[in-house]
């Protein structure tokens, strides 16, 4: 399970205010438990590991595997909430250099979808070429651009390289049950769907078979991806006192820093398996409470690289960041540093070490250095890298989110704002039934 230490934050801000907001912290839970507060139509996310069953998951283990046995490369498209989960966890999970191996044990992933860069798309359908491919389409609305753009490309590939019949045995749709172009596609070209709820949004959705489907086809264990989310469902549940849940302490400590002029929060990690895990914290830290000119900003780093070039910043820069640590307590292998004779390094002192040692050294040389240059310091602890503790992880993470939402006073399940970049987009690109807009746009460029 994971453990959140605050104690270095309380030189910046006393534990009596962090305290303070155990009633608030209760109406919030109380809100969301019981569909009360803003945006409750999208609160399916609240209890999904404990209601996941063990049929949906065999459903979805027996598809990964069809994807597995037909498939040298997996591509993943999806975009923010619709790919960063996936892509968190298999990454967290994977060798560092699995697509260099020569012995694979399942299909690559890949991911497409996440952009519009005309050289990614080439060089990806360029590799693809002489592979035997599969794709998962991921998309609640199947209109976002981006994605289906992507696999406009890929579905017309998969079809004229594996021929019709293979690719619906290898193309598989997660999209909503009823609405958007995903749902009639998959339909009508008779392919195997999953069902996005209606009531999960797509930053909480990592639980569903948006990520589930790719981290099974990856050949993650996700019975146990949902047991850990499921674990800290309950460690977080909202009977648990103040002072032992882990999601309030962790919302009412963020929302303390804030009202004290800490406007960023820097998620770091000290492994970087983990880059992914800060990629999706982001969205789902940024879509849920960046709204109505409020918000923490979250940022992260990879340390020790980004202590390199982002450590100065953080050491002497504008003091109104804070930093959130994941620390994850055991490696999986074990690796220590031979000792040299010449000794022309000088690196002789670490000589039998392992490098955790000091990779060890280095995070706790950095917390006290950073929170001597006052940067309040948060300490989130991980046992190790698996898919209990990930699954906990990312459940952690959505229910404090949930919770600090509240507490600032927003609706953190919608995202008005991300349609003003799309507006003016179809506007230039004059998608039909924006000619009033691409006009308006025209007019001032
Ligand atoms: O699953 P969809 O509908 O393609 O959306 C993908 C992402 O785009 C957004 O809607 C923002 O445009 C995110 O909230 C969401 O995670």
């Amino acid at each position: 399970m994971i453990s959140l230490n605050i104690e270095k934050t309380l030189g910046f801000i006393s534990k009596e205010n962090v305290f303070a907001y155990e009633a608030q912290v209760k109406a919030a839970q109380e809100a969301l438990e019981n569909g009360t507060g803003k945006g409750n139509d999208f609160l399916g996310w609240l209890h999904l590991p404990s209601s996941i069953t063990k049929e949906h998951l065999a459903d979805l283990k027996a598809t990964a595997q069809v994807l597995r046995e037909n498939c040298e490369v997996v591509i993943v498209a999806g975009i923010g909430g619709s790919y960063l989960g996936a892509r968190a966890v298999i990454e967290a999970l994977s060798n560092s250099f699995t697509w260099l191996q020569d012995k694979k044990s399942g299909p690559v992933i890949l991911y497409a979808g996440h952009n519009i860069g005309e050289d990614y798309l080439y060089e990806l359908t360029e590799y693809l070429k002489d592979k035997k491919f599969g794709v998962i389409n991921i998309s609640k609305s199947g209109t976002t651009t981006e994605t289906a753009l992507a696999f406009r490309l890929l579905k017309k590939q998969c079809e004229d390289q594996r021929g019709k019949d293979m690719a619906k045995k290898v193309i598989v749709a997660v999209t909503d049950a009823k609405k958007g172009a995903a749902r009639v596609t998959a339909d009508n070209e008779g392919y195997k769907s999953f069902i996005i709820p209606d009531n999960v949004g797509g930053r909480f959705s990592v639980l569903t078979p948006v990520g589930l489907l790719p981290i099974a086809v990856a050949g993650f264990d996700i019975e146990k991806l949902v047991a850990g989310a499921a674990a800290m469902e309950k460690t977080c549940g909202k009977d648990v006192p103040f002072a032992e849940n882990p999601a309030a302490i962790y919302a009412a400590t963020r929302n303390e820093l804030y009202k004290n002029g800490k406007k960023i929060e820097i998620l770091v990690n000290f492994n970087p398996k983990l880059h992914y895990v800060s990629e999706w914290w982001k969205q789902l830290y940024g879509e849920s409470e960046g709204k109505e000119n409020k918000g923490i900003f979250p940022a992260s780093v990879d340390f020790s690289t980004d202590l390199h070039s982002m450590g100065q910043w953080i050491q002497e820069g504008e003091r109104t960041i804070y930093e959130t640590v994941i620390s994850v307590e055991k490696t999986q292998y074990s690796l220590q540093v031979p000792s040299d004779e010449a000794n022309l390094d000088g690196l002789n002192f670490l000589a039998g070490k392992h490098v955790d040692e000091v990779n060890k050294m280095a995070e706790l040389g950095t917390q006290l250095a950073h929170v001597d240059g006052g940067v309040p310091n948060m300490r989130i602890v991980i046992p190790v890298l698996n898919e209990e503790s990930i699954g906990g992880l990312l459940y952690f993470f959505e229910k404090a989110c949930g919770i600090s939402g509240y507490l600032l006073g927003v609706n953190p399940f919608n995202q008005p704002g991300v349609e003003a970049y799309k507006k003016n987009m179809f506007a230039l690109l004059n998608k039909p039934g924006y000619e009033e807009e691409s006009k308006a746009i025209q007019a001032r460029l």
